[in-house]
C-alpha cells in the first residue's frame, strides 16, 4: 500500500517538475530573445510565477493503486479480473488507481465510494470517456449510451419514459408474459437449445413494442443484423484493443498502409449500424404510410419527428434493443447455472409457485408482489454474478477531491461492481446463492438492502440503466414461467465455468436437463398462450 502510494505521488512530483522544467525554459527562452531592457522587468515576471508556483498548496495526491511497472502502471487488465480486483479492493479501500500503458483508470470499489462519487456527484462522473475508434470513426457519438452531449443525454432519458419508465414499463407486461411463457415451452420441448427461445423472446418483447412488430424467429433478418452489430460492438469498445485510442492521430493515416486495418473494420462496423437502426425504422414509417402501423414508440416518436428529428429517433429506438438484448439473455443464462447448482433453492421457488399460484394457470407480472421468494431469487441472480461487473466506463468531467485524493477531469472511472457484490459486510457468504439474504425473517421482501437502496446490477448516477423496469420483469416473467412448468438439473460430473472478461457475464455453455414438473404442465403452458 505504502508503495503504491508512493508511485502516485511520484507522479504528482513528476507532473510538478514538468511545470518547473517549462518555466526554466520559459525563463531561458526570454532571456535570449527580448531587448535587454525588458530582460529584467520579464525575468521578475517570472520569478513571480516561479514563486507562485513553488509557494502554491500542493494538489492532493492521486489515489493509491497496484501499478508496479513505472510509468506505464500495468500492461492490460488481467483475465479472470475477479479474483485480483477483489483483493486489490480490499487491500485499496475505497478508490484506486489503475494505470494501463500509462492511462490512468480510476476504480471505484465500494458501495460507499459509490453513493458518494457516482451517484451524489454524477455531475463530475457522469460522463463517458470519449475512444476514437468507437466515436470518432465507427460515429457512435449520439448513441445514448455513449453521447457526452449533455442536453440530448437528458433528452434521450426523458424519451425512455415513454414506454420503460418506472410509471410505464408496466404495459409491456402481458407481452413480456407471452413470449417468456412460449420461450419455456420451447425449451420443454428442446432443451439442448434453451438460449435461443430466450433470446427470441427478449427480442419479441422489444421489437413489438418499439417498432410494433412480432418477431416469430430468432432468425429474423433485423434481429440477426442487429446482433452481428452487437457482437462487433463488443471488439470496437473494449478498452485497450485499438491503438488509434491512444495514439488519434493514426486516423489520419492512408487505407492502403499495411497495419491499417482498423480503418476498414470501422468503415464496416458503421455501415452495418446505420443498417441496423434505419431498416426497422424504415419499416414503421412505411407501416405508417400504409396506415397499418402498430400503436408503438416509434410510431409515438414518429407523430412529433419535426420535434425530435430522425436520427434521434433512429438511436433512441435501436437502443432498447442493444442495451437490453445481450444483458437480458446473459442474467436468464445465469439464473438457469444457479438453479441446477442450487436445487434446494429451485424446490423452494417452486414450492411458493404451487401454494401461491396452483398448477392451472402460469404465474403473470401481477403476481410478483405475492411471490416475494421468486422476487428475492431474481434480485440474488443479479448480486451474485452480476452481467456488468465493472458496469460500463464513466468518466471525470471535472476535477474531484475524494477523502483526500485527487480524482483529475478526464480519468476514465470504473465501477468495482464484482467487489461490491462480493463483499462479506454487506452480503456474508457472498459465493453463496441464497434468495434469502433479501428477505426478513418473516419471509417478506426486505425494505432496506444494499443492492436496493443503490443498483448494483445496473449502474450509477445519471448513467443509470434507464431498462432496468423492463429487465427486472423480463427477468421476473422468464424466471416464474420456467420454473412453474420445469424442473431444471444437470447431469452428474458437469462443471460450470463463466465467462471471463469485462463484457456481460454469464456462463459458457453446459448441459442441462430441463423435464416437465407434473404430467400436464406442457399442455396447461401451452394453454395460457391460446395455442
Ligand atoms: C439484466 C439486464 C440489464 C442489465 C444488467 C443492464 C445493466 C446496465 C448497466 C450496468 C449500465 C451502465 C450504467 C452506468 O454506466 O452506470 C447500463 C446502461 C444502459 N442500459 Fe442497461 N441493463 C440491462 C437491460 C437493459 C434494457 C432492457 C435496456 C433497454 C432499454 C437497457 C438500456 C441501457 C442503456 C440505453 C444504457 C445507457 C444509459 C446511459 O448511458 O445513460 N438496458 N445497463
Amino acid at each position: 500500500m505504502r508503495g503504491a502510494r508512493l508511485t502516485g505521488h511520484m507522479l504528482y512530483k513528476g507532473i510538478q517538475s514538468f511545470r518547473l522544467d517549462r518555466t526554466r525554459e520559459l525563463c531561458v527562452m526570454i532571456s535570449i530573445s527580448l531587448p535587454s531592457a525588458l530582460q529584467g522587468s520579464a525575468l521578475l515576471v517570472v520569478l513571480f510565477l516561479l514563486a507562485r508556483l513553488l509557494l502554491r498548496k500542493p494538489a492532493a495526491p492521486l489515489p493509491p493503486g497496484p501499478n508496479p511497472i513505472p510509468l506505464l502502471g500495468n500492461l492490460t487488465i488481467p483475465e479472470p479480473f475477479h479474483v485480483p480486483f477483489k483483493r486489490w479492493a480490499d487491500e485499496y479501500g475505497d478508490v484506486m488507481l489503475y494505470r494501463i500503458m500509462g492511462l490512468p483508470i480510476l476504480f471505484v470499489n465500494t458501495r460507499k465510494a459509490a453513493a458518494e462519487l457516482l451517484e451524489k456527484r454524477t455531475a463530475s462522473t457522469g460522463g463517458r470517456p470519449h475512444q476514437v475508434m468507437c466515436d470518432d470513426l465507427c460515429h457512435l457519438s449520439p448513441d445514448p449510451s455513449r453521447t457526452n452531449d449533455l442536453a440530448l443525454h437528458r433528452q434521450y432519458r426523458r424519451l425512455y419514459n415513454i414506454v420503460i419508465g418506472p410509471r410505464t414499463a408496466a404495459c409491456a407486461w402481458p407481452i413480456q408474459v407471452r413470449e417468456t411463457r412460449r420461450a419455456a415451452l420451447e425449451i420443454l420441448e428442446s432443451p439442448s437449445r434453451r438460449m435461443e427461445p430466450i433470446r427470441r423472446a427478449i427480442a419479441a418483447i422489444v421489437f413489438e413494442l418499439v417498432y410494433g412488430m412480432k418477431i416469430k424467429s430468432y432468425s429474423d433478418p433485423m434481429v440477426q443484423m442487429a446482433n452481428e452489430a452487437l457482437q462487433r460492438f463488443e471488439t470496437i469498445v473494449k478498452p485497450g484493443n485499438w491503438l488509434v485510442d491512444m495514439i488519434p492521430a493514426l486516423q489520419y493515416l492512408p487505407k492502403w498502409l499495411p497495419g491499417t486495418d482498423f480503418l476498414r473494420l470501422s468503415k464496416e462496423y458503421d455501415a452495418l449500424n446505420i443498417s441496423m437502426r434505419t431498416l426497422p425504422y424504415e419499416q414503421v414509417k412505411r407501416e405508417m404510410a400504409k396506415g397499418t402501423a402498430k400503436p408503438c414508440l416509434t410510431v409515438t416518436l414518429m407523430e412529433e419527428e419535426e420535434k425530435y428529428g430522425e436520427e434521434l429517433i433512429k438511436w433512441i429506438t435501436i437502443s432498447h434493443y442493444t442495451g437490453g438484448a445481450e444483458t437480458s439473455a446473459s442474467a436468464l443464462h445465469t439464473f438457469f447455472a444457479a438453479m441446477v447448482l442450487y436445487p434446494s433453492v429451485q424446490a423452494k421457488a417452486q414450492a411458493e409457485l404451487d401454494t401461491i399460484i396452483g398448477r392451472e394457470h402460469p404465474p403473470t407480472l401481477e403476481d410478483r408482489e405475492r411471490l416475494p421468494y421468486c422476487t428475492a431469487l431474481v434480485s440474488e441472480v443479479l448480486r451474485w454474478q452480476p452481467v456488468a461487473p465493472v458496469a460500463l466506463p464513466h468518466c471525470m468531467l471535472k476535477d474531484e477531491i475524494y477523502e483526500g485524493y485527487l480524482l483529475p477531469k478526464g480519468t476514465t472511472i470504473m465501477a468495482n461492481v464484482w467487489a461490491m457484490t462480493r463483499d462479506e459486510r454487506d452480503f456474508p457468504d457472498a459465493d453463496e446463492f441464497q434468495p434469502e439474504r433479501w428477505l426478513t425473517e418473516d419471509g417478506t421482501l426486505k425494505e432496506d438492502v444494499p443492492g436496493r437502496t443503490i443498483s448494483l446490477a445496473f449502474g450509477f448516477g445519471r448513467r443509470i440503466c434507464p431498462g432496468w423496469h423492463l429487465a427486472e420483469a423480463n427477468l421476473f416473467a422468464g424466471t416464474v414461467a420456467i420454473l412453474w412448468s420445469a424442473v431444471l438439473s444437470k447431469p452428474e460430473g458437469v462443471k460450470i465455468e463463466w465467462v471471463e472478461g469485462l463484457g456481460p457475464q454469464h456462463p459458457k455453455d453446459f448441459k442441462m436437463e430441463v423435464r416437465p414438473r407434473w404430467d400436464g404442465a406442457v399442455e396447461a403452458l401451452r394453454a395460457s398462450l391460446g395455442e
